[in-house]
C-alpha cells in the first residue's frame, strides 16, 4: 500500500524562481547607486545617533505600479531634496510588497503586470531595475520589508525600511530586522497598540538565528548581528491618531521605561489622516510646530504622495489607467508635496539656527 500524501495538499503549483544571484546579475549593483545606498544609511544612522540635527522624510507613492511615472516623481523629488537638505533629508518612498487588510492587488513584485498573472521572478528583477534608477539620481530609497526573504533580492539598494503595522508582532519580522543593513522603523500596531513596536525594536537589536536562503537560492541558517537602530513610526489606529504632544509625550515615556533612544517617525498618512490625504500637511505642520517648540524626539515624517492627488482602482483595460496616480491608498499630489515640504523647511531653518545659537 503506498503511504497515503500527506503534504502540500493546498499547493497548486512548485514554480521555478531565479536566485538572488541570478537576479543580481542581470541587474547588478552599480557604483554611483552603492555610493547613494551608503550614504542614505550613514546620514539616517546621523540622524538618529543626533550627530545630525536634521529630520528625515520619508516621502512618496503608496506603491510603485509603473515605472516611468515612479522616476518621473523621483527626478523631482531629487530637484527638492537638493533645495531642502539643510534642514531634510529625504528618502524616497518605494513600496513593492503592500499587506491588505483582507485582500487586493499585493504589488508590483508580487504581480507586476496587475492581471493576476503573478510573475513573481519578473516582478523582482523590475523591481530591482526600478530601485537601480532611483539610486542612479542620488536619491536613497525607503521600503516595507513584508517577504522575509525578499531582502536577499534587492537590500544591497535600500537606505531605510519600515515594518508594517500588521507585521510589527512578528516574529519572522523582527528576525529579518535584526539583519538588515539599514535603520527599521517599526509601526504600531493597526489598533493603535505601541508596545509591539517598542517590543520589536528590543527583539530586533538582538543576534538571531532562523531560516532564510542564501544567494544562491539555497536554504540557509541566518545568524544575524542584530540591529542597533531600530525605532518606531507613530500611525495612528482604531481611529485615533498618535501625532499629537500627549501621544508623542507617551511614547517618549514608553521608549525611555524600555531604555531605547529617543527616536520617533511620524506617518502623516494611514489613521494619523484617517486616509484622507488632504489631510497630512495638517498632520506635517503640527509636527514641524512641535519641533519648533522645542520637541527633540521627532526624528523623521512619512508623507503618502505621488504626481497626482487621490488614488484609483486598478480598471480590467490598463490603458484607462490615469498617470501618476496610486492604484492603493489616496497620496497627496505633487504641488502639495512640494508646498509641505518647503513650508516645513523654512520654520526648520529657523528653529535650527536658533538652537544652534542658544547651544
Ligand atoms: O498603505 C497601504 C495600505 O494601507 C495597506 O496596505 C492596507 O491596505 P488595505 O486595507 O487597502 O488592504
Ligand atoms: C501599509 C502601510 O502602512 P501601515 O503598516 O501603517 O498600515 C504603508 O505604509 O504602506
Amino acid at each position: 500500500m503506498p503511504v497515503a500524501k500527506t503534504e502540500n495538499l493546498n499547493i497548486a503549483a512548485l514554480d521555478h524562481m531565479p536566485s538572488p544571484e541570478e537576479i543580481k546579475a542581470r541587474v547588478p549593483l552599480t557604483e554611483r547607486a552603492a555610493d547613494t545606498v551608503l550614504a542614505g544609511r550613514r546620514a539616517l544612522a546621523d540622524i538618529l545617533d543626533r550627530k545630525d540635527n536634521r529630520i528625515f522624510v520619508v516621502v512618496g507613492p503608496c506603491s510603485i505600479h509603473d515605472p516611468v511615472a515612479g522616476v518621473d516623481y523621483a527626478r523631482r523629488l531629487k530637484a527638492l531634496a537638493d533645495e531642502v537638505s539643510e534642514t531634510m533629508l529625504l528618502v524616497m518612498r518605494v513600496y513593492f510588497e503592500k499587506p491588505r487588510t483582507s485582500t487586493g492587488w499585493k504589488g508590483y513584485i508580487n504581480d507586476p503586470y496587475m492581471d493576476d498573472s503573478f510573475r513573481i521572478d519578473e516582478g523582482m528583477e523590475k523591481a530591482r531595475r526600478f530601485l537601480m534608477d532611483i539610486n542612479e539620481t542620488g536619491l536613497p530609497a525607503a521600503t516595507e520589508a513584508l517577504d522575509p526573504i525578499a531582502p536577499q533580492y534587492y537590500g544591497d539598494l535600500i537606505s531605510w525600511t519600515a515594518i508594517g503595522a500588521r507585521t510589527s508582532e512578528s516574529q519572522t519580522h523582527r528576525e529579518m530586522s535584526s539583519g538588515l543593513s539599514t535603520p527599521v522603523g517599526f509601526k504600531n500596531a493597526t489598533d493603535g497598540d505601541l508596545d509591539v513596536a517598542i517590543n520589536a525594536i528590543v527583539s530586533a537589536s538582538h543576534p538571531h538565528s532562523f531560516l532564510g536562503i542564501n544567494g544562491k537560492g539555497q536554504s540557509a541558517i541566518l545568524r544575524t548581528r542584530g540591529n542597533r537602530y531600530g525605532h518606531v513610526v507613530l500611525r495612528g489606529g482604531a481611529g485615533r491618531p498618535n501625532y499629537d504632544t500627549v501621544s508623542i509625550s507617551l511614547a517618549e515615556q514608553a521608549l525611555a521605561k524600555a531604555k531605547l533612544p529617543q527616536n520617533i517617525v511620524v506617518d502623516c498618512s494611514h489613521a494619523n489622516s484617517w486616509k484622507k490625504p488632504e489631510l497630512q500637511p495638517l498632520v506635517m505642520k503640527d509636527v514641524i510646530h512641535q519641533i519648533r517648540e522645542g520637541n527633540r524626539s521627532v526624528v523623521g515624517l512619512m508623507i503618502e504622495s505621488f504626481i497626482e492627488a487621490g488614488n484609483q482602482s486598478i480598471p480590467s483595460d490598463l490603458s484607462q489607467l490615469k498617470y501618476g496616480c496610486s492604484v492603493t491608498d489616496a497620496c497627496v499630489g505633487w504641488d502639495t508635496t512640494a508646498d509641505m515640504i518647503r513650508k516645513a523647511h523654512n520654520v526648520l531653518r529657523e528653529a535650527l539656527q536658533g538652537r544652534s545659537r542658544a547651544e
